[in-house]
């Protein structure tokens, strides 16, 4: 922990989003971000101190200015530092071949179906030891935090049986410990149905339910359970089973839903008050109402649409009926290689019709929500964690109009300056 406090001073504008750490952002509401013009923070053990412009700040801490390290913010944009609630985090191996076998032609299931996809990663990280994954994690996990995240979820899902999917879990568990960026874990082992069960998919998910399950919330390993339910993977019946018995054990409901074929996902996640359905391509206008009734997220992964060459999510449908929305790069080496928040949130303005407020609040704080940190982090207020970006462009809008640029300048995590970049 810096013993010395830590203050900002002069950000062009300071995004704070203020004010909603008990519950997401749901609406017109996405466009509240709170913005302070000659914006200051002070930061000590760790924590937002005071918030406000420079003068108010200066005036509140008085001499104490003398103890502090200075960082001068000034033509700079200083937001909450991103969050990601929605990352395949921990594998091992890469799949350029399947791109190059979708660009000829092929699609995402079909490659799947053929013992591809998942299958083929489930095969490298099965044939993994844990100091292979946790070195290839912790590069990605890197630059992550080049492109301005402090926190993020990983889900397992590529062990699909119990001793592999505790080994996914166990190092995203020491990623946790090492790395300054935040882990939350999420338990996925219905993520695919292993290809020696595939007539028998509902063994598996007994497997899932009565072993996995109970295995992961015995050790602590995670936080969330996840399934992938779509047509040839998990049936809404199937992913039903699985979701309850995770609330048995403690773990909160996410799903993957709806995101290649309409399938029930996103009425399954509001009956079932998961905390997120993600992905929602297809998503009927029924499920999108049922989530916005029950106020379940839609965590909306743009990245993935444009790899797979598909339409988007309706974002601006979900945002103007009432579902709270967030992004998330979904990182994972078959739909979506990105490790790139920011281009996430480019794509969300372009191809999803957000405004760039919008997918500030959804990268943010609703991000926050969506992984059960609203209260921790996600905006800039007192009591909160130090976790901050400053990026090198004078307002939000900019960060938006200027798209497929890194402007990151400066992470600071947990009150302490964690990375600082030359922009040029
Ligand atoms: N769609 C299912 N799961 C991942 C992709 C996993 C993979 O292709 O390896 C996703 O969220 O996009
Ligand atoms: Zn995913």
């Amino acid at each position: 922990m810096n013993d010395k406090p830590l203050l900002i001073r002069h950000a062009q504008q300071l995004v704070t989003l203020k004010g909603s750490s008990q519950a997401p952002l749901r609406g017109k509401e996405m466009n509240r971000l709170t913005i302070i013009e000659d914006g200051s923070l002070w930061i000590e053990d760790g924590v937002i101190q005071y918030v406000g412009q420079d003068a108010e700040v200066l005036k509140a801490i008085g001499s104490r200015i003398d103890e502090a390290d200075v960082i001068d913010a000034t033509g700079h944009l200083v937001t909450p530092g991103l969050v990601d609630p929605h990352t395949h985090l921990v594998f091992a191996g890469s799949r350029e071949n399947e791109f190059n076998m979708r660009l000829n032609g092929s699609t995402y299931m079909e490659i799947m179906n053929a013992g591809g996809g998942i299958h083929a990663t489930t095969t490298a990280t099965r044939n993994a030891d844990q100091e292979q994954l946790l070195e290839e994690s912790t590069r990605r996990l890197n630059r992550f935090l080049h492109h301005g995240v402090t926190t993020i979820e990983a889900k397992s899902g590529y062990g699909l049986s119990l001793e592999h999917e505790l080994k996914q879990l166990e190092v995203a568990q020491k990623l946790n410990q090492q790395h300054v960026v935040d882990i939350v874990s999420t338990f996925m082992g219905a993520h695919a149905v292993p290809l020696p069960c595939r007539e028998k998919p509902d063994d598996f998910v007994d497997e899932v339910v009565e072993v996995m399950i109970p295995e992961v919330a015995r050790r602590r390993l995670a936080e969330f359970n996840d399934v992938f339910c779509e047509r040839g993977v998990f049936t809404p019946e199937q992913s039903r089973r699985v979701l309850e018995a995770g609330l048995q054990h403690g773990l909160l409901p996410k799903i993957h839903a709806d995101e290649i074929e309409p399938y029930g996902g996103a009425e399954l996640a509001a009956a079932v008050g998961a905390v997120s359905a993600d992905h929602l391509l297809k998503a009927s206008d029924q499920g999108i109402q049922a989530m916005a009734e029950q106020g379940v997220i839609a965590v909306l992964l743009p990245g993935t649409a444009f790899f797979l060459m598909e339409e988007s999510a309706n974002g601006r449908k979900m945002i103007d009926a009432g579902v709270p929305v967030a992004l998330s790069t979904d990182c994972n080496p078959g739909s979506s290689p990105t490790v790139s928040l920011p281009l996430i949130m480019n794509l969300g303005c372009l191809k999803m019709g957000m405004t760039p407020a919008e997918v500030l609040a959804a990268s943010t704080i609703n991000a926050a929500h969506a992984i059960k940190r609203g209260h921790e982090i996600g905006s800039l207020e007192t009591g909160k964690k130090a976790d901050v970006v400053i990026f090198d462009v004078p307002n939000y809008m900019s960060l938006q109009y200027l798209y497929g640029v890194n402007h990151v300048s400066c992470v600071i995590k947990n009150g302490q300056v964690v990375l600082q970049r030359k922009n040029g």
